[in-house]
């Protein structure tokens, strides 16, 4: 299935990734691929500074500029920006939230976020409320008008691909507490898949270090806003911290972003065979591109496809680490979408930084295994995963 999203030139989103705007960085010599301006500072023509449209890269640098224009483009925002690693991009949106308000986040989170809002929790005065978010009204029941800064989503969540109705939570928000920010983690998805703009969302951000860069050969971040207000505020964040994205970097997830479209379209692909085959070996299989997965359909109604990233419990842990260790194809490490196939087991990688007793009051499966699904041939995978578990003492039916 193909992405029909378009970005409001006409064009689709695979066509859209491809056509960087040339008259956002003004070259001289019509360079076909944009230039790395790698420097840190400016010549100026007068002393006060004026005439000139950059001055230091920390505050802005035309190789970054090119990206975040590109970002903006490709995730219908206002306006974009990128800054060195997904982390940073949570941080700088933290930034807006005060002594005294309050945070609303999921109950499954990637890690680092949840590691990011204990210390804004326990350091900074903020209250975070941690919340199945698969339910509207459990997110409904604790907005405050007056505390409530933040609501902070993933869908699908990182790890257990649970799925929150991201339009209905949008607007519920937006009724009750004007003030409010809604920001969508949409790492998993990637724009290509799903745009939370479009879908009531304030703030959409990612880690770059994923599928819009596509290698794993860099770490960055991008945000996208709604509002030029929320785009003034974030801009001084990244500019009075630092947090922008060099200009190698820039040019790297530029690079990389062209090729998102083939990447996903492949490797969601090769995902939908690898959960059917683990699902046919009667294993808990959690992907929302399966009809099993108890919110398929509010998914299909939120993206246009499923994605790369599946999970899967055993039963036993030693069983799930056997299986871990006996693949030879699918890598062991953490991260997610990467050319290149992983597994790895997320109570003991990504998720080990939520202490043992909080990921067992979230009913995190310590047996989970998180498969981040490449773009290899995927008779190749399934060969290998057969093998794995075989190995690992499953009768496997291939
Ligand atoms: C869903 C999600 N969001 C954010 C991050 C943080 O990104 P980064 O590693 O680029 O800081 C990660 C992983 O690291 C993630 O899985
Ligand atoms: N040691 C790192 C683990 C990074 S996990 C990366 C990625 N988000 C994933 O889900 O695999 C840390 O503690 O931050």
């Amino acid at each position: 299935m193909s992405n029909e999203a378009s970005t409001g030139n006409g064009y689709r989103l695979a066509t859209e990734l491809v056509h960087i705007d040339s008259d956002v960085v003004k070259d001289n010599y019509n360079a076909a691929s944009v230039p790395i301006y790698q420097t840190a500072t400016f010549k100026q023509t007068e002393a006060g500074g004026s005439g000139s449209e950059y001055d230091y890269s920390r505050s802005g640098n035309p190789t970054r500029t090119a990206v975040e224009a590109h970002m903006a483009k490709i995730m219908r925002a206002e306006r974009a920006f990128v800054v060195t690693t997904g982390m940073t991009a949570l941080d700088v949106i933290l930034r807006l939230v005060k002594t005294g308000q309050e945070i609303i986040a999921g109950d499954d989170l990637y890690g680092g976020t949840n590691r990011l809002l204990t210390y804004v929790s326990q350091y900074n005065g903020v209250k975070v409320h941690n919340v199945d978010t698969t339910n509207v009204d459990r997110v409904v029941e604790r907005l405050d008008a007056v505390k409530t800064r933040l609501v902070l989503l993933e869908s699908p969540t990182n790890p257990l691909i649970k799925i929150a109705d991201l339009r209905t939570i949008s607007r519920r928000v937006h009724e009750q507490c004007p003030d409010a920010l809604v920001v969508v983690d949409n790492t998993m998805m990637s724009p290509y898949l799903q745009n939370t703009l479009d879908l009531g969302a304030d703030i959409e951000y990612h880690s770059g270090t994923k599928y819009l860069s596509g290698h794993h050969d860099l770490m960055a971040g991008v945000i996208g806003c709604r509002s030029a207000s929320v785009g003034e505020q974030l801009y001084f964040v990244i500019n009075a911290s630092g947090s922008g994205l060099g200009p190698f970097d820039s040019w790297l997830l530029l690079r990389g972003v062209k090729t998102l479209g083939i990447r996903m379209e492949k490797q969601q692909s090769n995902a939908e065979q690898i959960a059917e085959f683990l699902e046919a070996q009667g294993l808990k299989v959690r992907y929302p591109g399966l009809k099993s997965h108890p919110q398929y359909e509010l998914h299909q109604q939120l993206a246009s496809g499923s994605g790369a990233v599946l999970s899967f419990e055993t039963g036993d842990v030693g069983l799930s680490e056997r299986i871990v260790e006996s693949a030879r194809l699918w890598g062991i490490s953490v991260s997610f979408g990467c050319v290149n196939s992983l597994i790895s087991m997320p109570c003991k990688m990504s998720h080990a930084s939520i202490p043992a007793e909080v990921r067992k009051q979230r009913r995190l499966p310590e047996d989970l295994i998180r498969l981040c699904v490449g773009i290899e041939d995927p008779r190749d995978l399934i060969d290998d995963l057969a093998q794995a578990l075989k190995k690992a003492g499953v009768d496997v039916k291939h």
